[in-house]
């Protein structure tokens, strides 16, 4: 019986490259040439934003072990600080603890680093831990994660298609592309005009019926955001992402208010916890909510800002996660489509989005993908990247 399992060990283990923090890429990497972001208004950060640190942490593997000796893993974007978060603090409330604890070691996770958590780094650390539980409990009982939460609600799972190549991805099958903005209020009239102006030659390559979607990444404000969402209405704006800081609800308010109903406002991949999503729903900033399960909670937070958003006839598209979010997304009435990031670097061919960390990686084939009935999560990590566990308990 599962229930009589319970939780052996836990370990956290760091790895370079690629792998879930996926802007840690080589230089020609189009993730990274000028893309616009809150550090876009010094001139000496505008070209790469690897130059302020985007990679910093690199990639946090936690992994979980039962008494039987069967382990679960996932990972996230939290590096050798999310290591040490969870070897000294968080392994207590995970050991020793039966293997169906997860409602339990969530909000003792959650509330026992209130102190110095609340989001950011420290919820991506419960992320992983999270799914690293949910992956054990599937590969326990053998089953994929998605049937342990209620099932597929459709055959598979239809994705856009986020990279530098739009034009590329309605060819292989995706149902729009987001581009990345390039230019920020710090590059004036011109930077906003060179946007509108690859957007509308964007929009004559994938022609009119496309969805086309602009991602800000944080990096604007909130009458450069208005502007811009109106120039790109007339080429067929489907959102404007991540327009402003997260923290910003009230400039997301007014930016709904301000552009047209067709013109969708959307945020949420820096959001994390019930909370911070029940604010972006209450405070009408956005018209869909993008959760990143590996950064807002994991999954166990992820279905409870799911029905939230669900009582209001919201939809939820998580940030691009990976298998992480496959399993979640099919469940979800309200998740009718995701995003697949394009980790290539020209984003001229699909590749797994975790790559080279997972294999079994599933990804999009003519931009639809059916969840894998492997049980947990379906992956597993690739023994050729060398794992480090600084901070041994
Ligand atoms: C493309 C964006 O700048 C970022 O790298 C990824 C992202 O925000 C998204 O996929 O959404
Ligand atoms: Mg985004």
């Amino acid at each position: 019986m599962t229930t009589a399992r319970t939780i052996r060990s836990v370990r956290a283990f760091t790895v370079r490259g690629g792998g879930a923090d996926y802007h840690d890429q080589r230089d020609d990497h189009w993730i990274d040439d000028h893309i616009a972001t809150p550090m876009s208004k010094y001139p000496e950060y505008r070209q790469s934003r690897q130059s302020f640190g985007i990679n910093v942490l690199g990639t946090l593997v936690v992994e979980v072990e039962a008494d039987d000796g069967t382990t679960g893993f996932a990972v996230t974007t939290a590096g050798e600080p999310g290591a040490y978060i969870v070897e000294r603090h968080l392994a207590r409330f995970v050991e020793g603890a039966p293997v169906t604890a997860i409602e339990r070691i969530w909000d003792q996770l959650y509330s026992a680093s209130l102190f110095y958590g609340r989001k950011g780094l420290v919820l991506n650390v419960i992320s992983a831990i999270d799914l690293a539980l949910w992956d054990l409990l599937g590969k326990l009982r053998r089953e994929p994660v998605y049937a342990l939460i209620g099932g597929a609600v459709r055959d598979e799972q239809v994705f856009y298609a986020t990279g530098s190549r739009p034009d590329l991805a309605r060819k292989m099958g995706f149902i729009g592309g987001k581009m990345p903005v390039r230019h920020g209020p710090a590059e004036g009239a011109e930077g906003l005009a060179a946007t509108v102006e690859r957007f509308a030659a964007m929009r004559e390559e994938v022609g009119p019926d496309f969805w086309l979607m602009a991602d800000c990444w944080m990096s604007l404000d909130l009458d450069y955001a208005t502007r811009l969402g109106l120039g790109l209405r007339e080429h067929g704006l489907r959102w404007i992402e991540e327009a402003l800081p997260p923290d910003d609800y009230w400039g997301y308010a007014e930016l709904r208010k301000r552009l047209p109903p067709d013109v969708l406002v959307t945020t949420g991949e820096h959001e994390a916890t019930r909370w911070g999503f029940r604010l972006l729903l209450e405070m009408g900033c956005c018209d869909l909510i993008q959760p990143d399960v590996n950064w807002c909670g994991g999954l166990t937070e992820l279905l409870k800002i799911s029905a939230l958003a669900d009582s209001r006839g919201v939809l939820v598209v998580p940030h691009g996660s990976s298998v992480y979010s496959y399993h979640f997304a099919i469940t979800r009435h309200n998740s009718p489509f995701s995003e697949f990031l394009m980790m290539h670097p020209q984003a001229s061919e699909v590749v797994p989005m975790f790559s080279p960390l997972l294999l079994d990686e599933p990804v999009p084939v003519n931009g639809r993908l059916r969840v894998p009935d492997t049980p947990g999560f379906g992956v597993r990590l690739n023994p050729e990247c060398a794992l480090a566990r600084p901070y041994e308990h």
